[in-house]
Parts: structure tokens; C-alpha cells; sequence
């Protein structure tokens, strides 16, 4: 049962994200059945689970790239389901994909003003000015991603993890009030990996942010609370620790690898 329907209202905070009883259906395949989730605004959610489990697909409809078939998904009191990918965009959902969106043959900097504008809608070319407001937002986000000293550099000249930073700082830039991550370090170097753990903490200062996760070590050393898929339902939620000392998502995990020989 939902936290929500058995506590008096007045002793929790509003959900910055609501999902009730979503499901979700490929062609007559449930991924996604009767699930249950919420966010509560400035956490730093980690979903794991299983292959399959369900995590990518809850991120495109929060995202609004997939259409539930059933439930409900509020963000703060807007029902997304009635809502395009790009207005949920505009609403302040940020979503980082696997593919790169950056331009390579332009500077980091360069990027950043440009989806700084793009979010406004404006049609403005690289040779616009700038204003001093956007000079600042940009150092101020720069900063945040750990790319001031490489602002004049070609973006196609970065490593694999400063282009991932570059990208996040492109959807930090629009300031989206939620932010949906997908393997936010996968092909990282140790070091990589660790600075971007840091960075996600340092977004969760400000902003909410789901990150799908496969790399248990990376979950163990960053998360705060953990979402167990598992079969397109919310298997567990708890603590790093609860969740390494519970029998179910040991078995799910488990049996998986079994089959699977991973
Ligand atoms: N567009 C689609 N059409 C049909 N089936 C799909 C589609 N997208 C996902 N699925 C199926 O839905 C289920 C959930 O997929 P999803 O990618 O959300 O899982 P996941 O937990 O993110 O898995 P992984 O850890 O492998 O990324 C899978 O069985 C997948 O094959």
C-alpha cells in the first residue's frame, strides 16, 4: 500500500513525481504492470533490477517518449500522460540518452550557450551576445560539471566521461527541476566514475534525479535510497543496506545470473 494513502497529508512533503498503477504495453507484452513509485523533490533516486526489469521504460514515460496504457503519472499536480515529449520537456523534466547529443566540432562552451537558447526558443545564432545573466548561468554550470579550464575546447577533443559531464551540463543549463539518467558512468574510468558520483550528488543539491543503474559497486558507493525493479513492478525500496540484506531481490538477481551465466 502507498505511503500516501494511510499517512495524514500534513506530515509529508507534496511528491514532486507520482506513478500509480502504471502499466505500460508493447504490442500485447506488459513491461510495465501495476507499478507504484514516487519522488519526493531533491532526492537522488538509484532504479536498479534485473534486465528487463522495466527501468528504462519507467524513464520514457516520465520522459513522455512512451504512452502508458493504464495509471496515473503526475509531476507535481500536471497529469503527463496527456502531455507531449517536448512540452514535458518545457515542464521541467530533463532526459540524458545513451546516444551523444553533443557537437564535436564546437567548444564545450559553445554547446552549453547553445542549449542554453534553445530552451528559449530563441533563434539565435553563436554569434548572438550574450547577456550577462546567460555569462554567468554558463560559469556557474561549467563549474558544476568540472569544465571550466576546458571551456574553449573542442567537444570531439574531450574524453568519453567529460563528454557525458558536457551532456549533463547541456540539460543542467535548461534547469529541469527533474533529471532522468540512464548509466550516467557506464565506460568510465575508476576515476571518471568517482567524480561523477560527486557531480550527481552535487545536482541533487538543487534538482531531483533518477538514475538507471547497472553497476552495483557505483550504487553502493552513491545512492541514498534504491528502487528495486523487477518484472515490470517496484520489487523493493530502501536503503542500500536493506536492500543488499533482502532475500527477494537476492533471489531475482541471483536466478537471473544463474540463467544467464553473467
Ligand atoms: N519498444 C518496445 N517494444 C517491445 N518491447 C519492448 C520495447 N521496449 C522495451 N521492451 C521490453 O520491455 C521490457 C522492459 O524493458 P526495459 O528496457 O524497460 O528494461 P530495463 O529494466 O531497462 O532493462 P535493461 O537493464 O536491460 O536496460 C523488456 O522485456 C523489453 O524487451
Amino acid at each position: 500500500m502507498h505511503y500516501h494513502e494511510t499517512s495524514p497529508r500534513k506530515t509529508i512533503s507534496e511528491p514532486i513525481v507520482l506513478v500509480e498503477q502504471l502499466e505500460v504495453d508493447f504490442d500485447g507484452f506488459k513491461a510495465i504492470r501495476g507499478l507504484d513509485f514516487s519522488l519526493e523533490a531533491g532526492e537522488l533516486r538509484f532504479l536498479i533490477g534485473p534486465n528487463g526489469a522495466g527501468k528504462t521504460t519507467l524513464l520514457d514515460v516520465l520522459c513522455g517518449k512512451v504512452k502508458p496504457s493504464g495509471g496515473r503519472v503526475l509531476f507535481r499536480q500536471t497529469d503527463l500522460t496527456r502531455h507531449q515529449e517536448h512540452q514535458i520537456a518545457q515542464l521541467g523534466i530533463g532526459r540524458k540518452f545513451q546516444a551523444p547529443s553533443i557537437f564535436m566540432t564546437l567548444t564545450v562552451q559553445e554547446n552549453l550557450l547553445l542549449s542554453m537558447r534553445q530552451k528559449r526558443g530563441l533563434l539565435s545564432t553563436l554569434v548572438a551576445k550574450t547577456t550577462p545573466e546567460q555569462r554567468s548561468r554558463l560559469h556557474y554550470y561549467l563549474e558544476m560539471i568540472a569544465l571550466t579550464d576546458k571551456a574553449k575546447e573542442k567537444a570531439g577533443a574531450l574524453s568519453h566521461g567529460e563528454k557525458q559531464w558536457l551532456e549533463i551540463g547541456m540539460l543542467l543549463i535548461q534547469e529541469p527541476e527533474l533529471l532522468l539518467l540512464d548509466e550516467p558512468a557506464a565506460g568510465m574510468t575508476d576515476s571518471e566514475t568517482e567524480k561523477t558520483g560527486e557531480l550527481l550528488h552535487r545536482i541533487s543539491d538543487q534538482k531531483t534525479v533518477v538514475v538507471v543503474e547497472h553497476d552495483m559497486e557505483f550504487v553502493r558507493q552513491f545512492a541514498k535510497t534504491v528502487t528495486v525493479m523487477h518484472e515490470g513492478t517496484v520489487l523493493r525500496e530502501g536503503t542500500m543496506q536493506d536492500i543488499q540484506n533482502d532475500d527477494k531481490v537476492a533471489e531475482v538477481y541471483l536466478g537471473r545470473r544463474g540463467e544467464r551465466h553473467e
